[in-house]
């Protein structure tokens, strides 16, 4: 029987501590600051972001939102980013992906102060991460948050053969760092891998980060697999599902995170997490 990695319980129970480090800091007249900046009208980002701004307001975190038209150009785009920049308010800032083509999106992210950047997206955090330099810098929210889950469920990573499915800046590639440095032997397969399963079938955690319903079923793990399912997608009746297809009692899966309900959820809380964190660093607070 497939047992369920419950996000949304471990999120909830981030979610109080971060509450509780918001009002210690409140106490001391500082109050955490997140920006989030979204261009066009996409649904699903619309709803990531509308997410994003009701779990600040819950935790005490101040946020402001830039949501601006997807005729937006890219020197105006720029010019907001330096403008939270110089916000002294704001501790986090966040541009929420996907942008329009017209837009460089490196170039935004790179516009991004490193000591704001809580995506962890920036150049120089992502640099910070392949290093596993020590020291306070952000790491992207759902790979972070993927090693907080794993690290409630007492998964073990030392020496474990991880697949990670998906190359893309914001899961495979930091998740793949953050496996690496927590000792794990990784592989990384991804559209021009020729046979996915083939790896897939001979690792203890697989992280599927594909965004495509039901490119992994039962058959494609080995007995007792760890599942970690970061697909946000729909399937054929137009519910939300992840990346892997499985029954209840599959033969192989021992551990799975569910859609919706599992690392959806602790994307969220570790972006406020990091927000506070972020704040407490930017004023040699605390850790
Ligand atoms: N700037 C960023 N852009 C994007 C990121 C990111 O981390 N930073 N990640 C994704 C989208 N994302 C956050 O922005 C995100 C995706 C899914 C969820 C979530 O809670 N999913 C729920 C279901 C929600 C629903 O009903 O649709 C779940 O799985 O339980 C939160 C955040 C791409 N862009």
């Amino acid at each position: 029987m497939v047992q369920l990695i419950n996000g949304k319980k471990v999120a909830n129970d981030l979610n109080l501590e971060t509450k509780k480090r918001v009002i210690r800091l409140k106490k001391q007249d500082v109050t955490p600051g997140l920006a989030v900046v979204i261009v066009g009208d996409d649904p699903a980002s619309q709803r990531y972001v509308r997410s994003k701004e009701k779990k600040a307001k819950e935790l005490g975190i101040f946020s402001i939102k830039r949501a601006l038209p997807e005729s937006v150009t890219q020197s105006e785009l720029v010019q907001i980013v330096k403008d939270l920049n110089h916000d002294d308010r704001i501790n986090g800032i966040l541009v929420q992906s996907p942008l329009p083509d017209h837009i460089d999106e490196e170039q935004i992210i790179a516009t991004i102060d490193p000591k704001k950047d809580v995506d962890g997206f920036h150049p120089v955090n992502v640099g910070k991460l392949f290093l596993n330099l020590k020291g306070h810098y952000p790491v992207a929210c759902t790979p972070k948050g993927i090693m907080t889950l794993l690290a409630k469920y007492k998964i073990n990573l030392d020496g474990k053969n991880i697949v990670v499915v998906g190359r893309s800046s914001i899961v495979g590639k930091p998740m793949l760092a953050l496996m690496l440095n927590a000792d794990a032997t990784v592989i990384d397969v991804h559209s021009h891998t020729d046979d996915i399963s083939k790896y897939t079938k001979h690792a203890d955690i697989v992280i599927s980060a594909v965004g495509k319903y039901a490119i992994l079923n039962d058959d494609d793990f080995k007995p007792g697999a760890v599942v970690i399912d970061v697909g946000q997608n729909m399937d054929e009746n137009g519910k939300l599902a992840g990346d892997v297809a499985y029954k209840a009692k599959s033969d192989n899966i021992e551990f799975i995170t569910p859609v919706p309900g599992g690392v959806g959820p602790m994307t969220i809380a570790t972006l406020m997490q990091q927000t506070v964190d972020m704040c407490e660093w930017s004023k040699k607070i605390g850790k």
